[in-house]
């Protein structure tokens, strides 16, 4: 089959997701599951999965349960197919209007409560986010971003999923919630971030600076903790390698640390894992409940399907679970960027904005547009 063929096909409503092995695409839907219950639906889904002639369930997960459901698919046609190879950029047009939800002061603002209540005691960790609101006079093509994100390598995992708003949410993220094969899982997760910059120089004192962060070892450090031992009592045996590594995108350096793990018990389900998982402090922070609380009161926006999970399963319980961050949801003649990042005692607010100024790149780039 040709690889650039899925990527081509995609239409608004679809599945895709991409790595540098395969690329999924699923259309229509024989089946829906949209759920606030997360928990229900990694028991409802490997259900019907058994009894459906598709072949996967895809879906997304969201950040907070409270207000945006977990909607899950069983297409009615699935395709699979090498990495997809773009050879050419598409172009998206120029947006209208551009807004930050919140300023950047108030983001600003907002870590630096975010820092004293954190040294006052109680939290180690929260991720804060802000959004970028983008008009267009005319309808934009999810396609073309998507096409953009895979020919720019923008992240380990492109994907685009429907929501059940109709609307679409599409990305390209480095960072792996949870994969299953047999009785392998594999957690990729990242915390510590540096831009890179298009001076090799600068590029690799920011790779090294980063490298030799106190502050961004901790943040990463209180993250990889929680993905050991949510993961512990459902493994044998876990690899945990001492140390983070340095690991890119085209536009951001980050810390990275790669955990796999034996499962006792097969009947374990990749959808399953990646439920309990999630919120990783990558994305939430912790303690979990505590940090979520503290997300609701500082972010003056709800972060719907960004910094969930997106991915799919199969009938053996296999499947790839990616964290949604690096993404935008797109609406007709509108998308929403979102950018976050984690709060530790000795952050610092203005390092802060510009670590989301950063992360933006990744759909910034893909857009055509340089801010
Ligand atoms: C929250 C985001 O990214 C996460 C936060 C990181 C950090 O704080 O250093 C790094 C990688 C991601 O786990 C995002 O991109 O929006």
């Amino acid at each position: 089959m040709d690889t650039g063929e899925l990527l081509e096909d995609y239409t608004p409503g679809d599945f895709y997701f991409g790595t540098s092995r395969r690329t999924i695409l699923g259309s229509g839907s024989l089946r829906t599951f949209t759920d606030t219950d997360v928990a229900a639906l990694s028991e409802v889904v490997p259900a019907a999965l058994a009894g459906s002639p598709t072949s996967l369930a895809v879906g997304v997960l969201p950040f907070d349960t409270a207000g945006t459901p977990g909607h899950i698919v069983l297409p009615e046609t699935v395709r699979v197919a090498g990495p997809a190879r773009p050879a050419s950029r598409k172009t998206i047009g120029a947006a209208s209007a551009v807004r930050a939800v919140p300023e950047p002061v108030r983001h600003v603002e907002a870590v630096g409560r975010a820092i004293k209540i954190l040294r006052d005691g109680g939290l180690r960790k929260v991720v804060l986010a802000r959004a970028l609101d983008l008009e267009f006079d005319f309808e934009v093509s999810a396609q073309a971003i998507l096409h953009n994100l895979a020919k720019d390598k923008a992240g380990a995992y492109t994907y685009a999923a429907g929501l059940p708003s109709g609307r679409t949410l599409l990305g390209a993220t480095p960072e792996l919630l949870l994969s299953r094969v047999g009785g392998q899982v594999i957690s990729h997760p990242h915390a510590g971030s540096a831009p890179r910059s298009g001076d090799p120089v600068t590029d690799r004192e920011n790779a090294d600076a980063l490298a030799g962060s106190r502050k961004d070892h901790i943040e990463h450090a209180v993250l990889t903790e929680a993905i050991v031992e949510t993961l512990r009592p459902f493994c044998r045996s876990l690899d945990v390698p001492r140390e983070p590594s340095l690991v890119s995108t085209p536009t951001m350096w980050h810390l990275g640390t790669v955990v796999t793990g034996e499962l006792v018990d097969r009947d374990v389900t990749a959808l399953h894992l990646a439920a309990a998982l999630h919120p990783t402090p990558a994305i939430c922070g912790s303690p979990t409940e505590a940090a979520r609380q503290l997300v609701s009161e500082l972010e003056p926006f709800d972060r719907g399907y960004y910094a969930g999970a997106v991915g799919w399963m199969d009938t053996e319980g296999d499947g790839e679970w990616a964290v949604s961050i690096r993404c935008a949801e797109v609406a007709e003649r509108s998308l929403r960027l979102y950018a976050g990042g984690g709060i530790v005692p000795a952050s610092d607010p203005k390092a802060e904005l510009d670590e989301t100024s950063a992360k933006f790149q990744t759909l910034l780039r893909a857009m055509g547009m340089e801010l």
